[in-house]
């Protein structure tokens, strides 16, 4: 193989992920030429309605895995946040690569933590997942609906419409805006969503040689760290639009996984955690997923009227 073409969404953070996995394969193989092909996806576009409520994750990642079926790509890269639980059939991730910071950041400019944030204090998030979990925490704060790529996000703050954010911190500190992290919040504070902070690479199945070449990329801790979150994630019929989630960490050969269900005013909270050697990642989520359903995860589930 001479050339690659990477098939990237065009916001700034696409294209910062796309540029960095192109340099790595740079450095990887120095003959290679590894090119750049931007596109506007469905999620970019429809900025006015809640991801839950316009059908979630799949609308980030649809027109790149079209890309890869014409031969337009070779290989898309995806925040691994945005890809759904099941791909299509015929795709598969070749790679997925070190988590960068997993936490959810808090962004202000008048306040140091959502501690110091008064009655009605207005905080914007369209995720379902720092919704439930600030209303359970902080029910005397107003959650009102941001979405936008980050920059846009940042602006809609800095215009006035809210007290205060909550964003990946991943995804600043990529974009060199790690200045505008005021405290990330803990796991325990706000559980990440399931991949928060890791990149994937996603290629069409049966192409063997490019599997190959792109498997340096893929660290193995991340990896099996990301597939107990999604196989807990899948277990619970999870998308954006159900209040969850996930995030293991590996110790020596031990993954540890912590997940949530919750109803979305936080009043409903189900938490689960379960430890498994990390060559049984998939158990493990399903593991968590049968204790969050136990605990009635799927009559919150059942409530929320997707
Ligand atoms: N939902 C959009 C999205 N997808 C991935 C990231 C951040 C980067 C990452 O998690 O790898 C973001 C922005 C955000 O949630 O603030």
């Amino acid at each position: 193989m001479k050339q690659l073409v990477i098939a990237s969404r065009e916001s700034a953070l696409a294209m910062w992920q796309a540029e960095h996995i192109q340099a790595r394969l740079q450095a990887l193989y120095p003959g290679l030429s590894v090119s750049i092909l931007g596109m506007t996806t469905q999620g970019d576009q429809i900025l006015d309605k809640t991801l839950s409520k316009i059908g979630g994750k799949g609308l980030f990642v649809k027109e790149l895995e079209v890309a890869l079926q014409e031969g337009r790509a070779d290989l898309a890269v995806h925040s691994m946040k945005d890809v759904p639980m099941n791909l299509p059939d015929g795709f598969e991730l070749a790679a997925i690569c070190t988590r960068e910071d997993p936490r959810d950041a808090f962004v202000s400019n008048r306040y140091a933590a959502l501690a110091d944030l008064p009655d009605g204090a207005v905080v914007g998030t369209s995720s379902l997942r720092r919704e439930s979990q600030l209303r359970a925490r902080y029910p005397h704060l107003t959650i009102r609906p941001l979405r936008g790529n980050v920059q846009t996000r940042l602006r809609k703050l800095d215009d006035g419409e809210f007290d205060a954010i909550i964003l990946a911190a991943a995804g600043l500190k990529r974009l060199g805006l790690s200045e505008r992290i005021r405290i990330e919040l803990a796991p325990q504070e706000s559980l990440p969503a399931v991949g928060q902070g890791a990149l994937g690479i996603e290629i069409l199945e049966g192409r063997a040689e490019l599997a190959a070449l792109l498997a340096p990329l893929n660290d193995a801790v991340t990896a099996a760290c990301v597939r107990a979150e999604r196989a807990m994630s899948r277990a619970l019929n999870g998308s954006c639009q159900v209040p969850l989630g996930g995030y293991a960490v590996q110790r020596g050969d031990m993954l540890t996984l912590n997940g949530f269900v919750a109803s979305v005013d936080g009043q409903t909270f189900l938490t689960a955690r379960a430890d498994a050697p990390a060559r049984y990642a998939d158990a493990l989520g399903r593991a968590v997923a049968k204790q969050l359903l136990d605990k009635g995860a799927d009559d919150i589930i059942a409530a929320l009227d997707l």
